[in-house]
């Protein structure tokens, strides 16, 4: 039976690598679903995938992973087309308005941290957020919450006894516990909203497994490491990207004393490929699955245990669905 694979944010970056180096993989036994908000992208991107494999099944779908009634909507569609899903990957995410600490930067390149500094960003980034037109803060309805409701939109399609599914998050070394809060999930007060919305996917991760595994549904999260691409990009944003190009001959010296600089998508996917071909009982829900690049440029991937407690990751989830309760009754209102 051909496996059904999903992918949010599939139309560039990690996302594009990874449905490349599936279908590299399998061809014929997979049926590939691109979940994009830019459909001109996410053309671009199916052209580009059936050039290298023409008998491939790639379809694509609309979704805005920001907005309520887009995601809503497209898991009406998913549930139309599919049976069941195999894979969901969650990989759509923003980092907009990334301001880079250059006074921060020097005081690291001199410390003890500067490995920890190279290898998450730590110190040195912070984000500025907007709200959607659903009253959200703009980078943890992207990166979190539509993820979460689309979870529970295709329940029905994801919890099989019998036959495991699998949910996988691209995650971040840049998610920490001091970004977060749980008093204010979306990060209204503070600078480090892209941190907070990353560290609640390793939470929320661990709690999805607390309440799915028993039907059938497994979690697990990534880090792809230090990637370029257009998210990256913006991050000295006078900089021109064939300008960062420039930049590749010292970030390959760097990633001798960091193995995190993966650098291209095609690394920053090993771990989201490795997981494909994992059983998911075997998998250990409260460790990161990294992606590594060697100094040679040998890619591997090595499990490093994350920074959470159960206790969080419950309270974290029952404060998802509070919320999720409050959309949908304002979305029903808005419909009326
Ligand atoms: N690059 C890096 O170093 C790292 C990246 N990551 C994570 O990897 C993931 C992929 O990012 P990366 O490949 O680097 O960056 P890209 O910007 O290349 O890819 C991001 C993808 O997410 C999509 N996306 C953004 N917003 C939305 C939305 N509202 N609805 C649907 N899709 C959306 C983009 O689509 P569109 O074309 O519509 O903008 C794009 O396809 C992200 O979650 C990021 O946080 C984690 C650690 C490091
Ligand atoms: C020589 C020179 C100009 C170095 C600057 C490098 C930085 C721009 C990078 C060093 C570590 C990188 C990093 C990220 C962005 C770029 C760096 C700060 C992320 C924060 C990008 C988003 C993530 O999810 C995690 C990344 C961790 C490492």
């Amino acid at each position: 039976m051909n496996k059904v694979v999903l992918v949010t944010g599939a139309n560039s970056g990690i996302g594009l690598a990874l449905c490349e180096r599936l279908l590299s993989q399998d061809t014929e036994g997979l049926q590939l679903c691109l979940a994009c908000r830019n459909m001109g992208r996410a053309q671009a991107a199916r052209s580009a995938l059936l050039t290298s494999h023409p008998t491939a099944q790639v379809a694509l779908l609309q979704m805005d992973t920001s907005s309520i009634s887009s995601v809503i909507s497209a898991a009406q569609e998913i549930k139309l087309r599919y049976n069941r899903l195999d894979y969901l990957y969650l990989n759509a995410g923003i980092m907009p308005n990334p301001q880079f600490d250059l006074k921060g930067f020097f005081k690291g390149l001199f410390s003890s941290k500067i490995i920890t500094m190279f290898a998450t960003g730590e110190g040195i980034l912070t984000q500025k957020d907007g709200v959607t037109s659903d009253g959200l803060r703009e980078i943890f309805a992207t990166n979190l919450f539509g993820h979460f409701l689309l979870i529970r939109e295709l329940e029905p399609v994801l919890c099989h006894e019998g036959r495991p599914s699998q949910l996988i998050w691209t995650s971040s070394s840049n998610a920490h516990r001091s970004a977060f809060n749980l008093e204010d999930i979306q990060h209204q007060r503070g600078t480090q909203p892209y941190s907070s919305s990353k560290y609640a996917s390793d939470l929320l991760s661990l709690a999805l497994n607390t309440h799915y595994n028993k039907q059938g549904l497994y979690s697990s999260v990534i880090c792809p490491g230090f990637v370029m691409t257009s998210l990256t990009y913006g991050i000295l944003p006078s900089f021109p990207a064939f300008l960062w190009t420039l930049l590749i001959p010292l970030f390959w010296l760097i990633r001798i004393f960091t193995n995190t600089f993966t650098l291209t998508p095609y690394n920053g996917a090993e771990a989201l490929v490795w997981l494909f071909k994992q059983k998911p009982e075997s998998l250990d829900p409260t460790v990161k699955y990294q992606s590594l690049t060697s100094g040679l440029g040998n890619n591997y991937t090595q499990a490093r245990k994350m920074d959470i407690d159960l206790e969080t990751s419950k309270a974290l989830y029952e404060k998802l669905l509070q919320l999720e309760s409050e959309v949908r009754k304002k979305l029903k209102r808005k419909v009326k």
